[in-house]
């Protein structure tokens, strides 16, 4: 799903309101009712609102749902922040719907109202200001919202959680409605992924409100959130007649004295991910672990007892996936540049794998193209460097991949693949993920799916979708808190 500036969404707006011959504020009435429907279906049974409007076409919506939700048999109230002197059009015709057509009360609060005098009902809804604003809230707003954010209410925001900034950052220190739910109307939008205010958008529920789609396909996006009807426009099915030569094999290189359950953990992914074949070259302290906790891959033993060494290999891997627990000893430099050397096809690269490599950029010459780099946050800055804003990490992340013609998995709550001056946000996922070996996973399920002829692009994207979709699942009957990277790899059956 392609994620649109709030400028394209205006067009795409006008555009759907010209060519469906429909009025705008029959648009806003669709979005409306949408929202009405994923309300209803959040709440389970009517509970009491309070729902905060604005003045402009978000306040609008929020007049409208604050309608519907009254002739549904809610407890509504309304309180309308007015910071502009006059309603936008829609909006005024949904505020007058209000006042002829229900009980509502409806309170208009302005700069010289009372604050302290003011209550919450248990659900209080956001729609304030949506994709329009531009600067910083007025002080009312902010206070408003400030006390709104303090209440006992769950909080559900429309459109866009208010105080959020959509065509910049949001400056540092503002206040914005932290939302247990946002409802997003027709595409997420970019800066709801960056983390600097990511918190404030629980969970983002995307509403269709059917703006033209050959409109939308026609907008350039550098940014797309990688769903699962993505996912489906390139995911292969096997055939019958397959065999475990046509699933690649993959050789995973890494471990040491210690950390044996890195390798462990990504032989185990790739083979929970379909690979024809694994082979771990591990240290020789490790050829026994390997062999009780993974029986299904093969294990070459280097030379060197407790950590890998370049080792000649009697076979032709598909791929190579190199770095996992492997250190930054000389000797683990020498294994990751001969291993590099050998490579001809795209090779994955993770941990200490990265660290060396932001040492030694010389290496970067010898990458094969569209090989995969997967840093969390830490391993990113040493690859690419310090970044300012968030704007300026995104475009560090595009440059550092053009010019070394390479995929950069940038894992975070959200992660984002980048290449050819795209980047792929992942929709998947949940904080369980942040506990030991969860990269680990994720490398082989990358590779995995590089060895099953996905192209170096489609295997990160899809794996990083699998990845995280695997741990939604865990968390579907189990706590964030107990999961562990084995239970990701358990989860990748059901989850595929
Ligand atoms: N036909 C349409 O255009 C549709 C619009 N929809 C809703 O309309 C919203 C966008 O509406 P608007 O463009 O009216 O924008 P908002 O309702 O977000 O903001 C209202 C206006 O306030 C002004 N403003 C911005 N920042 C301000 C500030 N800090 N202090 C005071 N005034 C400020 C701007 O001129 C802005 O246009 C969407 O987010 C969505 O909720 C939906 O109903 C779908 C259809
Ligand atoms: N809060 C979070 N929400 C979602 N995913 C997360 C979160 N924290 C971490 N992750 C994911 O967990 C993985 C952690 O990788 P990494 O830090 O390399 O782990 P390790 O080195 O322990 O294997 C990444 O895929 C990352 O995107
Ligand atoms: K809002």
């Amino acid at each position: 799903m392609k994620i649109l500036t709030p400028s394209q969404l205006h067009k795409a707006d006008q555009y759907t309101i010209e060519h469906q011959k429909i009025s705008s504020w029959e648009l806003m009435e669709r979005a409306s009712l949408a929202a009405v429907e994923k309300i209803k279906a959040i709440l389970k049974a009517p509970k009491p609102v309070t729902v905060l409007a604005g003045s402009g076409n978000n306040g609008g919506d929020g007049l409208a749902i604050a309608f519907h939700l009254d002739q549904l048999g809610y407890e509504v109230e309304v309180l309308v922040l007015k910071y502009t002197t006059e309603y936008s059009k829609d909006c005024k015709i949904n505020f007058d719907r209000l006042q002829a057509k229900t009980e509502i009360k409806v309170e208009e609060f302005t700069e010289d109202s009372n604050i302290e005098s003011l209550n919450f009902k248990p659900v209080i809804i956001d729609a304030v200001f949506g994709i329009g604003l531009n600067r910083a809230l007025p002080e009312f707003v902010e206070k408003v919202i400030k006390k709104a954010n303090h209440a006992q209410a769950l909080r559900i925001a429309i459109d866009v959680p208010s105080g959020l900034f959509l065509s910049k950052l949001t400056p540092p220190q503002s206040i914005v409605f932290e939302a247990d739910y946002t409802l997003t109307f027709q595409c997420p939008k970019l800066n709801f992924f960056l983390p600097d205010y990511g918190n404030a958008l629980g969970k983002i529920q995307v509403i269709d409100i059917g703006l033209d789609k050959s409109f939308i396909n026609k907008l350039d996006s550098d940014f797309e959130f990688v769903n699962k009807k993505y996912i489906d426009g390139f995911y292969k099915v096997r055939h019958r007649f397959s065999h475990k030569g046509d699933y690649g094999h993959l050789l995973v290189a890494g471990g040491q004295y210690g950390i044996m359950g890195s390798v462990s953990l990504t032989a185990k992914a790739a083979l929970k991910s379909g690979v024809g074949k694994v082979t771990v070259l591990s240290p020789q302290c490790g050829v026994e672990i390997l062999q009780h906790s993974v029986p299904e891959a093969m294990v070459i033993p280097s030379d060197d007892i407790e950590q890998v060494s370049p080792k000649h290999l009697n076979f032709k891997p598909s791929n190579i996936c190199i770095g996992m627990g492997l250190g930054q000893s000389k000797l683990a430099v020498k294994s990751l540049t001969y291993f590099i050397r050998l490579s001809k096809q795209p090779i994955l690269i993770d941990a200490d794998g990265l660290n060396i490599l932001s040492k030694n950029k010389n290496l970067f010459e010898d990458l094969p193209d569209q090989s995969i780099l997967t840093p969390h946050q830490g391993e990113l800055k040493r690859l690419i460097g310090e970044w300012g804003d968030q704007y300026d990490k995104l475009d560090k992340m595009k440059k550092f991949s053009r010019q070394y013609n390479i995929i950069l998995v940038s894992k975070d709550a959200y992660t984002f693949t980048v290449y050819d001056d795209q980047v792929y946000i992942n929709s998947t996922g949940n904080s369980g993920l942040a506990t030991a070996g969860s990269g680990d996973a994720l490398a082989g399920i990358i590779s995995s799916f590089l060895c099953q002829n996905y192209s170096p692009l489609e295997s990160s994207i899809l794996g990083v979708y699998i990845h995280g979709k695997a741990a939604d699942f865990y968390t579907t009957s189990n706590s964030e808190l107990s999961l562990t990277a084995s239970d990701v790899i358990n989860c990748l059956g059901k989850t595929l």
